[in-house]
């Protein structure tokens, strides 16, 4: 906990997949935050004197049994309190609303109307978009309340208590997609809070190789490097805090795409003095998969392998005690409940939630509060090349989880061709960097087409585009017709084994970006 001098806004963590961004939009407006329990009490709180509290969203419904919820004494501490989501939906139980399941749910992008002149909702338009993500509504409102905004489905979609500080809203402030968020994250905060901004976040280079440093002491780490952004940061952080103490390691897993693991070599080759031991460990992921078909079991047999291989390539460096990895937030809050509390695991990423219970080695993770855009600024702080910087993500389980059900080397063969393709199109059309990430997946069912006469029953490429720069939250992007077309129509020609290419037009959420 911070010492008492530092104006700061406690976030109640109810299980969000957020709360870490909501923690980052508050901390970017000059206020420093931090994320607690929804168990603290309500004297704990008087204690760490916050300038506002903000309840975060969570899965649960406020209505049902062994829903979390909070010591109501915090609505009488005279703190402002701001609920989000199932945090407005919490908080305005507690002060007499009622809330139900919605007959109509909303996920995704949502107008929103306003109502009135209020300083929580200051400066904004009469109309917004807004970013939604639930089942749940208030339904009855008591007259101490005010309602100062509403969507279609959802009449109190922002709420104000006349009697206390208490303001609700059912969408995501804390979102890139809700525009206006970060305006409104700042009113609270200004206006209802009456903070004065005074805090600024530390050089985060400087800090990670002052922490890099003070972990590993004399010791020697090894790096799983992917060729992705994530961990060519963080091998680059930990190459400036020890030198040569520092080894990397790329595995070939045998779920890489075209070339990929040729360019990955190259490109390190270039741009770092770091020694990198290449490992190819096709036979051993491809063995350990046959057969599988359930995402999450693939997820973890793949982070399984990559601990073992990282063990074995470290046994022929004398004395290794750490492994790092670039794991981002995104990894961590979809992979594992936060602070003990009740978020869900959405999917297990190989490098958190997918490890072995025994590792065996101390984890580095310098990035692990961060988002990839504030790595990326850090990448090319740090000097790193443009091209390498701008990557799409590409997930460490690979084509593994981009073929549904069950993996094969004919299945690989034909979802690397459909890939190669689409990057291909997407390159010639200018979009490769106005889109964040963007893929093939196989769908391995067959359906009917005719081809030169002939019927053909054959499987189904899925093209993913997304639009985000956190990856917490996506749209879908809107590729041209014509760039759409050019990738259909070379699919179906050049891919054997293709008759039919979809596009997927499903936000995150209530989708996820990858399919599995
Ligand atoms: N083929 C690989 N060989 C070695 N380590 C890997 C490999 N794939 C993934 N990793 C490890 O797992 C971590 C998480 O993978 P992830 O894909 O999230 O990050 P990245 O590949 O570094 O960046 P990006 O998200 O841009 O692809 C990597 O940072 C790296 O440490
Ligand atoms: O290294 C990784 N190991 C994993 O297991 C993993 N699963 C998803 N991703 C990447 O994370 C981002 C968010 O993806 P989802 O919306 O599918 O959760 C997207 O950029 C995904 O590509 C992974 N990266
Ligand atoms: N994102 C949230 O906080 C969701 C809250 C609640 N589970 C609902 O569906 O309405
Ligand atoms: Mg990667």
């Amino acid at each position: 906990m911070l010492e008492n001098n530092i104006e700061k806004v406690l976030i109640l963590d109810f299980g969000s997949q957020y709360a870490q961004l909501i923690a980052r939009r508050v901390r970017e407006n000059h206020v420093y935050s931090e994320i607690v329990s929804h168990l603290i009490t309500a004297e704990q709180i008087k204690k760490i004197k916050p300038k506002g509290i903000i309840l975060s969203g969570g899965p649960a419904s406020v209505y049902s049994k062994n829903a979390p919820g909070c010591d109501e004494e915090i609505m009488k501490l005279g703190v402002p309190v701001l609920g989000i989501c199932y945090g407005m939906q919490l908080g305005c139980m507690m002060l007499g609303s009622k809330v139900s399941p919605s007959a109509a749910r909303e996920y995704g992008r949502t107008l929103c109307a306003i109502s009135g002149e209020n300083r929580f909702l200051k400066t904004l338009p009469q109309e917004i978009t807004v970013w939604m993500s639930h089942g749940d509504i208030v339904t009855e409102l008591p007259a101490e309340f005010e309602s100062l905004a509403h969507t279609k489905n959802c009449p109190y979609t922002a709420v104000k208590h006349k009697n206390r500080d208490f303001y609700g809203v059912q969408f995501h402030p804390e979102v890139t997609h809700t525009p206006n968020g970060s305006q409104i994250i700042r009113n609270f905060l200004y206006e209802i809070c009456h903070c004065s901004g005074n805090w600024k976040m530390d050089s985060f280079i400087e800090k990670s190789v002052n922490d890099i440093n003070r972990q590993v002491g004399n010791g020697r780490v090894v790096c799983g490097l992917s060729g992705g952004v994530d961990s060519a940061v963080t091998a680059a952080l930990i190459h400036k805090a020890i030198g040569n103490r520092l080894s990397c390691i790329f595995v070939d897993n045998g779920l890489l795409r075209n070339f990929e693991a040729e360019e990955v070599v190259k490109t390190f080759k270039e741009n770092f003095s770091a020694d990198l031991h290449v490992v190819r460990a096709q036979d051993r992921f491809l063995g350990k998969l046959k057969g599988v078909s359930d995402p999450e079991k693939k997820r973890k047999i793949i982070g399984h392998e990559f601990i073992k291989v990282f063990k074995n390539e470290a046994q022929k460096i004398s004395d290794v005690q750490f492994l790092a990895q670039g794991t981002l937030y995104p990894d961590v809050i979809e992979s594992i409940p936060a602070h003990g509390g009740p978020t869900v695991t959405i999917k297990s990423h190989h490098n958190v939630g997918g490890l072995p219970e025994e590792l065996g080695f101390e984890l580095v993770e310098p990035l692990r509060f961060l988002f990839k855009d504030e790595v990326r600024k850090i990448g090319e702080e740090l000097g790193l090349p443009k091209e390498l910087v701008g990557r799409h993500p590409f997930p460490g389980p690979g084509l593994a989880i981009r073929i549904i059900g069950e993996i094969s080397g004919q299945r690989l063969e034909v979802l690397r061709k459909a890939d190669k393709i689409v990057i291909e199109e997407i390159c010639k059309a200018g979009l490769y960097n106005k889109i964040a990430q963007c893929f093939a997946v196989l769908l391995p069912l067959s359906t009917v087409g005719v081809m030169g006469d002939e019927r053909s029953y054959e499987n189904v490429i899925a093209v993913r585009a997304v639009e985000t720069t956190d990856f917490m939250t996506a749209d879908w992007y809107r590729i041209p017709n014509e760039t759409l077309g050019s990738i259909s129509h070379r699919i179906i020609n050049e891919v054997k084994g293709v008759n039919r290419v979809v596009y997927d037009i499903s936000t995150k959420p209530p989708s996820t970006i990858e399919w599995e």
